[in-house]
């Protein structure tokens, strides 16, 4: 039997036996193998009608008591609560609203500040804020700002040199769960208590884990965490973020962007701010309704679905995908940066191509973007990462395994037709 009629039966069983295939049903999909969940879920089938509704009944007849009746105005801590099983908090602790450099903002600021009111004037020599060197460039970008902000010094360390660069100097640190581009899990229990012991403030951006892998975020004592919504939670394009606010540090919570929709009374107009009490402090402006009540429609896909089961059958994406690439492609042609051990992995792999990896063609070995690309036209659909790195995300709800098997094979045809 050839190895492509061999895995094609292995991926044929496999899916016969994954118990959450029917769930591909709820989202609106095509032929092509879409492993681009990492960065825009896709359409869960339940949202056009949703929005239709919100935009013709909602806002077109019922117009302003839509506020009320249509439940606009608590939106951000009901859908907040929709999303906290997914990455274990407890309800009362999500607020959903802004973008996630907004949240960083939001929560990097509001950990500093906490710090302080612990130490007073003189901060306790808490003086500096660590930041995962690897990170999305956003988080970076932001944590310096508000590290020039708040008077601290920004050091960026990866995650493994957490532990040794925590000391007493350390106020807050922020973290990224799953590394964007590698796909490595970080170990979110172990950092965030050897930040605790460091005296300092743990900030977890979820984006990469949130709706992939359980998140552990009230069992593992998360101080704040933030995370978006359009990648494995389905939420659409430029969907809202979400901030989370471990409930005992509510209270001191203090918002660099203490908006109107944050104030204990918000139509009392009153020209001195007073923040309302709970993940309510979390909010700024109005929140953006359209996009808000579209991934509400969205997480309704989670119905009856576990983190667990999802987990589970992400791993075993992941190690099918890897095995069929070992197969199907010729050694040495690419290697992957996403870690084997199931507890470092997250839910994509990480595929580096570079021209120097053993292609025959002298000079013309394709770049990764090129590979991406026409990997695209094939309707395998992954994204390209600077400087040549191939990116597949696995979305468990909707991607099976003939799917993984396709998608491998591809790649060698691809890999092949460059030589
Ligand atoms: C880890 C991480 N943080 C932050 C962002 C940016 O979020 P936003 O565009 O919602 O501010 C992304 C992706 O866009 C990301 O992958
Ligand atoms: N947020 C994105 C966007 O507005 C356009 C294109 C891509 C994105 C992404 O989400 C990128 C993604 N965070 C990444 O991991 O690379």
């Amino acid at each position: 039997m050839s190895e492509i009629t061999q895995l094609t039966l292995e991926a044929e069983e496999l899916d016969a036996a994954d118990e959450l295939s029917k769930l591909r049903e709820r989202f609106v999909l095509d032929d092509a193998v879409y492993l681009d969940g990492n960065s825009l879920g896709a359409l869960p089938a339940s949202v056009p009608d949703r929005v239709d509704d919100v935009v013709r009944r909602q806002w077109g007849s019922l117009r302003i008591r839509s506020w009320d009746e249509s439940g606009w105005w608590t939106a951000p801590e009901r859908i907040g609560d929709r999303i906290a099983p997914l990455v274990g908090a407890a309800a009362g602790q999500i607020v959903v609203g802004d973008s996630t450099s907004v949240n960083v903002f939001k929560a990097v600021v509001a950990a500093v500040r906490m710090s302080e009111d612990e130490h007073g004037e003189g901060r306790g020599g808490r003086d500096e804020i660590l930041v995962d060197a690897t990170t999305f460039p956003t988080d970076g970008y932001i944590a310096e700002s508000a590290a020039r902000m708040t008077g601290r010094t920004l050091r960026p360390v990866t995650p493994a040199e957490v532990p040794d660069a925590l000391s007493s100097r350390t106020a807050a640190v922020l973290l990224n769960h799953v590394d964007y581009r590698t796909g490595r899990l970080h170990d979110l229990p172990g950092l965030t208590a050897a930040i605790h012991e460091a005296g300092a403030y743990a900030v977890w951006d979820l984006c990469h884990s949130a709706g992939a892998l359980p998140v552990g975020l009230d069992e593992h004592g998360v101080d704040l965490a933030v995370g978006c919504t359009y990648k494995y939670l389905n939420g659409g394009p430029g969907s809202p973020a979400y901030l989370y606010v471990r409930r005992d540090l509510q209270p001191r919570f203090d918002s660099p962007l203490p908006g109107w929709n944050s104030h204990v009374e918000p139509f009392g107009m009153d020209p001195a701010y007073e923040p309302v009490a709970g993940a309510r402090r979390g909010r700024v402006g109005t929140p953006d309704i359209l996009s808000m009540l579209a991934l509400e429609a969205a997480l309704e896909v989670w119905e009856g679905v576990s983190i667990e089961s999802v987990r589970a059958k992400s791993l075993a994406l992941t190690d099918f995908f890897l095995k069929c690439v070992t197969s199907y492609v010729p050694e040495g042609r690419v290697e992957s940066l996403t870690p084997t051990p199931h507890p470092e992995r997250g839910s994509q792999v990480a595929l580096r191509c570079s021209p120097t990896l053993g292609f025959a063609r002298a000079g013309g070995a394709p770049n990764a973007a090129e590979v991406m690309k026409h990997l695209i036209t094939e309707g395998v659909i992954g994204d390209f990462r600077h400087p040549d790195v191939l990116r597949f995300g696995f979305t468990p709800l909707y991607i099976g395994f003939a799917d993984v098997e396709r998608a491998a094979r591809v790649l060698a045809q691809t890999l092949e037709s460059f030589d």
